[in-house]
């Protein structure tokens, strides 16, 4: 197993030499491998089609949904090879917030935040469920706001009251890590902000791996940041450090705007 970053403060994942294709021999990520630092934000950044959310996907295996992809390499998540884990119990470690807000539609806002357990046949008792529904709606700070239409659907709130209450769903399943591919994206600048800053308050408890195009954003909100150019991982480092003294040309030459 290498860890690229000497420095990272207790990498809670360890991605080795992980490429992978959607078939055939060209590969979307190329011989990646990093440490993702426990609770912390770590942005992956880089040009349309270099490869982010192929590799935010790897992380939980959500790319093995499409069924002609293959890898070379692994990611270890603690000790334990992904690879080698039930990728059911896996998602349940990592969980996955998507670009556009999707609360389940025919659902209530009371069952889309424990959508996990009523998808996966976990029955619990309702106290328990209340109590979920309300801590995972108070982390995301929407309990004011919905506490009095649990069970009305999900799809009448804002696209940024949509976006919390996906986080919340996915903190509800109790991950220990939470990636999201472009979280804010269809967001206006105020529900940006409050996601933000959502993200920044969550880290004490979870591990963040966020993919994002505004790096801005990135150098808000991140620890680390990734730079990622035609599948191949060309810097990681501190988000300081790369947004104030970047050390490859190309990272350089996106962050100043040249290309992207
Ligand atoms: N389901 C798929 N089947 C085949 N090729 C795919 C699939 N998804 C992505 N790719 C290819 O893999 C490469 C990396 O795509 P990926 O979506 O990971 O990039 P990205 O950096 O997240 O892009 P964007 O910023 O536009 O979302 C691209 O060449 C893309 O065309």
């Amino acid at each position: 197993m290498q860890n690229p970053i000497e420095n990272i403060e207790s990498p809670i994942i360890n991605i080795d030499k992980l490429s992978l294709s959607y078939g055939g021999d060209k590969y979307a990520i190329n011989d990646v491998s990093a440490g993702i630092a426990k609770n912390k934000i770590t942005a992956i950044m880089g040009p349309s089609g270099c490869g982010k959310s192929t590799l935010l996907r790897a992380i939980n295996r959500m790319h093995e949904l499409n069924p002609d992809t293959h890898n070379k390499g692994t990611i270890y998540l603690g000790k334990d090879d992904i690879y080698e884990m039930n990728p059911i119990l896996l998602r349940r470690r990592i969980g996955m917030v998507f670009q556009r807000p999707n609360p389940f539609p025919t659902m209530s806002i009371y069952d889309n935040v424990i959508a996990g357990y009523l998808l996966n046949g976990i029955k619990l008792k309702r106290k328990e469920k209340d109590e979920i529904v309300e801590k995972s709606l108070r982390e995301v700070g929407l309990w004011s706001e919905v506490k009095d239409s649990l069970h009305s659907r999900g799809t009448f709130l804002s696209g940024g009251q949509q976006q919390r209450l996906c986080i919340a769903r996915t903190l509800a399943y109790t991950p220990e890590i939470i990636l999201l591919d472009e979280p804010t994206s269809a967001l206006d600048p105020i529900a940006t902000a409050k996601i933000e800053d959502l993200l920044v308050k969550l880290k004490k408890d979870f591990t963040i791996v966020l993919v994002t195009h505004n790096m801005s954003q990135a150098a808000r909100i991140s620890d680390y940041s990734m730079f990622m150019y035609l599948g191949e991982l060309v810097e990681y480092g501190k988000t300081k450090q790369m947004f104030t003294m970047p050390k490859d040309k190309r990272t350089e030459e996106y962050l100043t705007g040249k290309f992207g």
